[in-house]
């Protein structure tokens, strides 16, 4: 339609500049009322300075002449307004078998974007030497984690070694009415409870290591395990890999290519944050 006005002899009878707009057809509509700003309402004094006084009397018209003109035809102003809303808060979760970088990559991610909140997980487990609550866990009694679970304020939570683990689902309804997006970090079992809790609400992304045997080496050199652990660690990742269907994603963290995985999974959220069809998280 904008082609069409714009092509017809309507407008080519508009004269400019500097003088009053004079159309020689029929008048259209006048401007409907917006309480919108406007472009030319904004800057309808720059019309009154000449671009070059010594130019000929026949100029082409000046960005507010013509916007004024273009709002006049189509009988509508400009708005200031976005044109699209912005994208909704997404929930992300990161997920893969144990010694392949879920937290490497977490803790990168948490250095190099902002607007990402890291939900911290509560436990009834005591607290270690070194750990801080609130940040590393919400450290709370086995009494206290059941009454959380009886008034339904964890997302979802589990039995892990004897001690409860749960995700506070009014840290993620805070966190997101601020405005920012969610990371839950969780093994492969949480991420299967997610998935049936959020379906499709949230963004399940899965890391792997490059080959099985750079994730042994991984979690070999990470010194953190005894040998009848890390064998159920190894065994544990070789099922956890079967569930890769279950997921949206799937992120390679290879060997001194940290950067790499952590730009994979930024790519991610900005593909999501451009969707046309937003997932939108209900819980
Ligand atoms: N791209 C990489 N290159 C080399 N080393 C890495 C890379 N990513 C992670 N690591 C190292 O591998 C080890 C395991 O990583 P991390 O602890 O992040 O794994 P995880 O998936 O969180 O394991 P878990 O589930 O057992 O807690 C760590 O020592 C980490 O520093």
């Amino acid at each position: 339609m904008i082609r069409k006005l714009c092509s017809s002899s309507f407008t080519r009878s508009i004269i400019f500049p500097n003088k009053p707009i004079f159309i020689s057809r029929s008048i259209p509509k006048p401007l409907r009322h917006s309480s919108a700003l406007s472009y030319s309402s904004l800057k309808m004094t720059d019309t009154q300075i000449p671009d070059n006084p010594n130019s000929s009397p026949v100029q082409s018209p000046t960005k507010p002449e013509s916007l004024r003109s273009l709002e006049f035809q189509l009988g509508s102003s400009f708005s200031v307004d976005p044109i699209i809303p912005p994208p909704n808060q997404i929930i992300i979760v990161v997920s893969g078998p144990s010694g392949v970088g879920k937290d490497a990559v977490i803790n990168k991610l948490r250095e190099v974007r902002e607007g990402l909140h890291f939900v911290v997980t509560a436990t009834s487990r005591p607290m270690r030497p070194g750990e801080v609550d609130g940040k590393d866990y919400f450290f709370v009694s086995r009494d206290h984690f059941l009454s959380m679970v009886e008034n339904e304020e964890l997302l979802e939570y589990a039995l892990v070694y004897g001690e409860y683990k749960g995700i506070p689902k009014k840290q993620i309804q805070e966190h997101m009415a601020k405005g920012e997006d969610i990371v839950l970090r969780v093994d492969i079992q949480g991420a299967q409870t997610l998935r049936r809790i959020l379906g499709n609400s949230a963004v399940f992304i899965f890391l792997v290591a490059e080959s099985e045997l750079a994730m042994v080496e991984r979690l070999i050199d990470r010194k953190t395990e005894s040998q009848e652990e890390l064998l159920v660690r190894v065994a544990t990742a070789r099922e956890e890999v079967r569930h890769l269907n279950n997921f949206d994603y799937v992120v390679v963290n290879a060997k001194g290519r940290l950067h790499d995985a952590v730009n994979r999974v930024e790519s991610i959220i900005d593909a999501e944050k451009s969707k046309v069809h937003q997932r939108i998280v209900r819980i």
